[in-house]
């Protein structure tokens, strides 16, 4: 039967690559840097280019289907993620890294339809690698197929991770604390590509065996979510049970502060601590929005294990 959606995610490619060439173009010229949620969130004209680039084309193609970006959210524009064919892009991923030529910047593009990733395609386009994954196809980079790592020894592995762009000091001493734990597992190493997108492809292809952070957005992870899980990994929360990143909210493990005033990086490294006697890792936590009441915002963690299981241990 015919692939349904394979001309939309053929679509994503050419696009993702047509970004790419812009992005690359920019970084030769000065890079005009504004700031979004705080002073170290920025954004570039070059995201806000290509973002409306990407979605002009996909609407003259397919003019059913909707949108969720990065850039057009930041502007105003609603997030919410229906069971309608919807593309979830972030232009840039790794903004950070484009203002300061910091190698790893992607293009992502998540295709959902009925609230499941169909397709998921990061071009790490200073690397020129191309990474796509189709729901039950696989994952592969530049058309290699891609196997996340067989380690089961956590004290074996590197972790990627970022530090995020909130400079709230109760949100750093969260990460710092997390960070603390895991480097004393002890892990071989902590490392950090400065985008969600590359590093969740650093998992697929097995170059690291796990990441998480701490407050990342759909746009983020949409793409990254099924190359992972194409190449064998896992995206989970803290009870091991299969996670949706991509839903905002939809499992809610823990909340900020519960009564007894433990939080979901407490808890989740308590987890990882127990899950390394398996395999590890990636959480997530949506970002906290600003003025919103922690003690009542619902978090979601999620975890991914190198190795897909069918039944995971209990935690
Ligand atoms: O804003 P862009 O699209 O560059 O994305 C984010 C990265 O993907 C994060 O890993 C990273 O930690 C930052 O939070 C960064 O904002
Ligand atoms: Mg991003």
């Amino acid at each position: 039967m015919a692939d349904l959606w394979q001309s939309a995610m053929d679509h994503a490619v050419a696009i993702a690559r047509k970004a790419g060439e812009t992005i690359r173009e920019a970084l030769l010229n000065d890079r005009k840097v504004t700031t979004k949620s705080s002073s170290v969130d920025l954004v570039t004209q070059t995201d806000q280019k290509v973002e409306k680039m990407i979605i002009q084309s996909v609407k003259e193609r397919f003019p059913a289907h909707r949108f969720i970006g990065e850039e057009s959210v930041a502007a105003g524009e609603a997030s919410n993620l229906t069971t309608a064919p919807t593309w979830i892009i972030d232009p840039i991923d790794g903004t950070t890294n484009f203002v300061h030529a910091f190698p790893f910047v992607a293009v992502s593009i998540g295709f959902a339809v009925n609230s499941q990733v169909e397709f998921g395609v990061v071009y790490s386009c200073l690397e020129d690698k191309m990474y796509t994954a189709r729901r039950g196809k696989g994952a592969f980079c530049n058309g290699e197929p891609l196997q996340v790592s067989d380690q089961t020894d956590v004290k074996q592995s590197i972790i990627a991770t970022e530090f995020g762009s909130s400079r709230d000091p109760e949100v750093v001493e969260n990460i710092f604390s997390s960070l603390r734990k895991i480097l004393c597992i002890p892990v071989h190493g902590v490392r950090g590509a400065g985008t969600a997108a590359v590093n969740m492809c650093l998992v697929a292809s097995g170059s690291v065996e796990a990441y998480y952070e701490i407050g990342i957005h759909v746009w983020d992870v949409a793409a990254g979510s099924l190359i992972v899980t194409e190449a064998g990994g896992v995206l989970m929360d803290v009870e091991g049970k299969n996670a949706k990143p991509w839903l905002p909210n939809t499992r809610p493990v823990g909340r900020n502060r519960d009564a007894t005033g433990s939080n979901p990086v407490s808890q989740a490294t308590k987890q990882i601590v127990k899950i390394s006697k398996t395999t590890l890792i990636v959480f997530f936590f949506p970002r906290i929005a600003k003025g919103v009441d922690t003690t009542e915002t619902v978090h979601e963690i999620s975890v991914t294990l190198p190795r897909k299981t069918e039944n995971h241990p209990e935690f």
